[in-house]
């Protein structure tokens, strides 16, 4: 349950506009072999140059496992508040209602857990002792899960390492695509031992109706770009994901329960020296139906100094940004509100 006041939602309240539906590349990763490797890399550095954001299909993500984990996490929000609230942990763990510590407030409400480089969820960082096991938060809203035994815990960290793979997989696309090498030129900033990757799991309840009925709309999570190099999203096929086009135009992302969106995010725009471009996304809540998204962040470890890579810097040899480390930008970007353009403070 997400309980705001009524000055709360007022602040949240967005103008009832339905933008159009946004046209989002597809690039179906089981086609990246042979003779189709090359046309793959090239669609995925269009539309990283283009919107920042496309759908991954033929992902290889297990969606069995896909679906235990959507299950799991719809059951976790379907506790009563206190059993949630025992895992809350600011600014890991469960929350409601505010995001991030600059006074952004969202219809929403999360998990967020910081993961280590093999994906698994690090017990120092969060009570996990205070996440119930998957079988109580399913039986909670009346649903069967496969393996019922399977803590949340668990599903979450399989779910993570499997998504961190195939991220890795498109990363390594992205790498082939723009001509560079080593091939894991990006990739390997988030399987080191220190990366710094997170997952989040949200919920959006419906919105309440007397707000639709007044003709306005709710903020779900405020527009923002992701300070990672990609984030990886899925969804449970509810609509709500808006894209902001180059001219900021709005456009709805249809949705897709089977498939992966991926995000550019503002490191991979330095690495590329702004050839490919973080996306400012949100998501409205305008359904009558949960909204429930689970996204992995792939983020490089606090000490890597990020700089655009050399053979990224064009014919003038001209950086767009200072060097800096990850924790830099990390602790400049955690201090602001979500809207922040993060990145001006690095540009050269
Ligand atoms: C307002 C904020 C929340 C956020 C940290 C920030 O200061 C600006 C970026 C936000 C964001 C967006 C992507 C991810 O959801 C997130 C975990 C991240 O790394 O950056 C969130 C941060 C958050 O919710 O704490
Ligand atoms: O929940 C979603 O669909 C998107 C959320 C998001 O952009 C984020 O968590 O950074
Ligand atoms: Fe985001």
């Amino acid at each position: 349950m997400v309980v705001l006041a009524k000055a709360e939602l007022e602040q949240i309240a967005l103008p009832a506009a339905q933008p159009p539906m946004a046209h989002v590349r597809t690039v179906d990763l089981s086609a990246a072999t042979g003779a189709g490797r090359a046309a793959a890399a090239r669609a995925l550095v269009a539309a990283c140059e283009e919107q920042g954001f496309f759908k991954v299909t033929g992902h290889g993500v297990p969606q069995g496992l896909v679906r235990a984990v959507e299950t799991a996490a719809a059951g976790f929000f379907a506790l009563p508040p206190a059993e949630k609230e025992a895992s809350a942990g600011m600014p890991l763990g469960y929350s409601s209602k505010q995001i991030g510590t600059g006074g952004d407030l969202g219809f929403i409400e999360y998990l967020l857990l910081c993961l280590t480089s093999a994906g698994t969820l690090p017990a120092a960082s969060f009570p996990f002792s205070a996440l119930p096991c998957a079988a109580a938060a399913a039986a909670a809203a009346d649903v069967s899960l496969s393996e019922p035994s399977c803590p949340l815990r668990d599903l979450l960290e399989e779910y993570a390492a499997a998504v961190r793979r195939m991220a890795c997989g498109v990363l390594e696309l992205m790498a082939e695509g723009l001509g560079i090498g080593p091939v894991d030129a990006f990739s390997r900033l988030v399987t080191d031992a220190d990366s710094d990757n997170m997952l989040r799991v949200n919920h959006y309840p419906p919105a309440p109706r007397p707000e639709l009925q007044q003709g306005s709309l709710l903020t779900g999570f405020g527009e923002h770009t992701d300070p990672q190099i990609i984030s990886v999203l899925r969804s449970n096929g509810t609509s709500g994901l808006e894209i902001a086009a180059r001219d900021g135009a709005w456009a709805s992302v249809p949705p897709d329960a089977d498939s992966f969106f991926i995000n550019v995010g503002d490191t991979l725009q330095v690495l590329t020296n702004g050839r490919f471009r973080s996306v400012k996304h949100r998501v409205v809540v305008s359904s009558e139906r949960s909204r429930v998204s689970i996204i992995f962040f792939g983020g490089p470890p606090p000490g890597q100094r990020l700089a655009p890579l050399p053979q990224l810097l064009g014919d003038g040899g001209r950086s767009r940004y200072r060097e800096f480390t990850w924790k830099e930008y990390k602790s400049s970007s955690h201090r602001g509100r979500l809207v922040d353009d993060r990145l001006c403070r690095f540009e050269n």
